[in-house]
């Protein structure tokens, strides 16, 4: 891939606002020199400013660059089970979702949905994702199947139960640990690196000691794999644990008495934790993805950030497709500044620097991509999304007439949908949407050549 510079009104955070205060958002009209799908250059340009580069040059201007978005918990095979409203967790586990996981017993099925979820994720604007994939071995290889050809920065692994689902969506232990062993090896590090593997109990309700033992073996197989699950989402799911494990100090233990909470472990909801549980998750250096829509739909409860933050709890979003309101990250970050605003005193206030940081470095941290991308600084990955609303609709409006780069910024989380996304790109790839023709600047040459 050659050298192509893009040039572009920027929106990104560098820096973590939640450390750094509101100041740590970074609009600038920028020309980012990218080669190889690295960003080798950036350099603030004076608005309108015209022929500036030399070599491909591909102007984004009339929209807004903002790095990729990056979900830390989606569910594969829920991309058909979205919308399901109206139940508490584990009726619509029951009623939703779960019957829809068990058609993924057939492979072409499978192969379908892994399609809709890679194009759906794309089409948002994310391009890294921690997945959480299916019961079914095949599934997952058709997920991973698919994910390298889709070109976005994949994390998933076989979701592991041997209880209180579906008998066909239960495994056992000596099964478990072969199909996991022959996934790992299949695809952890695949596609450069680009895919990873993530050792996946559903949650302690559905996974006896037998199968978390496995998820122990499994995680330790290897010293670079990763570790997800859920929990303290729900009231009945809490108490149903503490009854299955009668000698564990909290839910957290479950996992974490099997060496299964570390720094490359990412637990989904943590709606209601107790303190001891916060602490061992700080000290751990295990991240938490926050999943707004989904918690407000099924009534999950209020996230309390500010418990996690003055914990030192690292905290990242995840749209958690199909209890989650669909792929966009835009939404999600709307969804938990919302439900901060209504815990009042208790809420933190989230300007959209907060937001955009949730939905971008936050993550990349979290899934230790902290120094390859998350923001659109020199020596990221040109993982990026641009916004172009159709003209004449109320985004363009609002942002034709936003007085400054914050309200721009708000405005993007409060009318921005993945419909707004002209352009999605993954190491310097276009993975999704179209992008301008390029011109080519040669340095005695007056004139350009458009290039399709
Ligand atoms: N939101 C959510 N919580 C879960 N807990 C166990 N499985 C699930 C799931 O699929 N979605
Ligand atoms: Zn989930």
């Amino acid at each position: 891939m050659s050298a192509v510079t893009y040039l572009a009104r920027a929106l990104d955070t560098p820096t973590n606002p939640f450390e750094d205060g509101p100041g740590a958002l970074r609009a600038e009209e920028v020309a980012l020199e990218v080669r190889d799908g690295t960003i080798v250059g950036r350099r603030a340009l004076v608005p309108g400013e015209k022929a500036v580069a030399t070599g491909e040059v591909v102007d984004l201007r009339h929209g807004v660059l903002l790095p990729g978005m990056v979900d830390t918990h989606v569910h594969f095979p829920q991309v058909r089970a979205i919308g399901g409203l109206g139940m508490p967790l584990l009726d619509w586990l029951e009623r939703c979702a779960l019957p829809e996981e068990a058609r993924l017993a057939d492979p072409g099925y499978a192969e379908e949905v892994a399609d809709e979820f890679l194009d759906g994720l794309a089409r948002a604007g994310t391009t890294t994702a921690l997945v959480f994939g299916s019961h079914f071995a095949s599934a997952v290889d058709a997920l991973f199947e698919r994910a390298e050809r889709s070109g976005l920065r994949i994390t998933a692994g076989q979701v592991l139960s041997d209880r209180m689902l579906r008998p066909e969506l239960h495994t056992d232990p000596a099964t478990a640990a072969a199909e996991g062993a022959a996934l790992i090896e299949r695809w952890h590090g695949a596609a450069g690196g680009r895919l990873r593997y993530a050792v996946t109990p559903r949650f302690s309700l559905s996974t006896s000691e037998a199968i978390l033992r496995v998820c122990e073996e499994l995680l330790h197989s290897r010293d670079d794999l990763w570790f997800t699950s859920h929990i303290n989402e729900n009231l009945r799911e809490i108490s149903t644990v503490a009854e299955l494990f009668p000698t564990c100090q909290h839910y957290l233990d479950t996992y974490a008495r099997h060496g299964l909470v570390g720094p490359r472990s990412v637990l989904a909801h943590n709606v209601i934790p107790g303190e001891d549980e916060l602490r061992l998750l700080a000290a751990s250096g295990a991240a938490v993805s926050h999943c707004p829509t989904s918690n407000a739909a099924l009534g999950s409860g209020m996230f309390p950030l500010r418990r996690h933050l003055d914990a030192g709890v690292q905290v990242a979003l995840g749209t958690d497709v199909g209890a989650g309101a669909g792929f966009s990250m835009l939404k999600e970050g709307l969804q938990a500044y919302y439900l901060q605003q209504l815990l009042g005193a208790e809420g933190v206030p989230l300007t959209p620097a907060h937001l955009l940081y949730l939905a971008t470095g936050a993550g990349a941290r979290a899934l230790g991509l902290g120094e390859q991308v998350g923001d659109l600084g020199v020596g990221k990955q040109f993982d990026a999304l641009w916004l172009v609303p159709p003209t004449g609709s109320t985004l363009d409006t609002a942002l034709r007439h936003a007085p400054g780069d914050s309200d721009r910024l708000a405005r993007i989380f409060v009318l921005g949908t993945p419909a707004d996304v002209a352009a999605t790109w993954v190491g310097g790839r276009l993975v999704a949407g179209h992008a301008p023709a390029s011109t080519t600047h040669t340095p005695r040459s007056t004139h350009v050549h458009a290039r399709t």
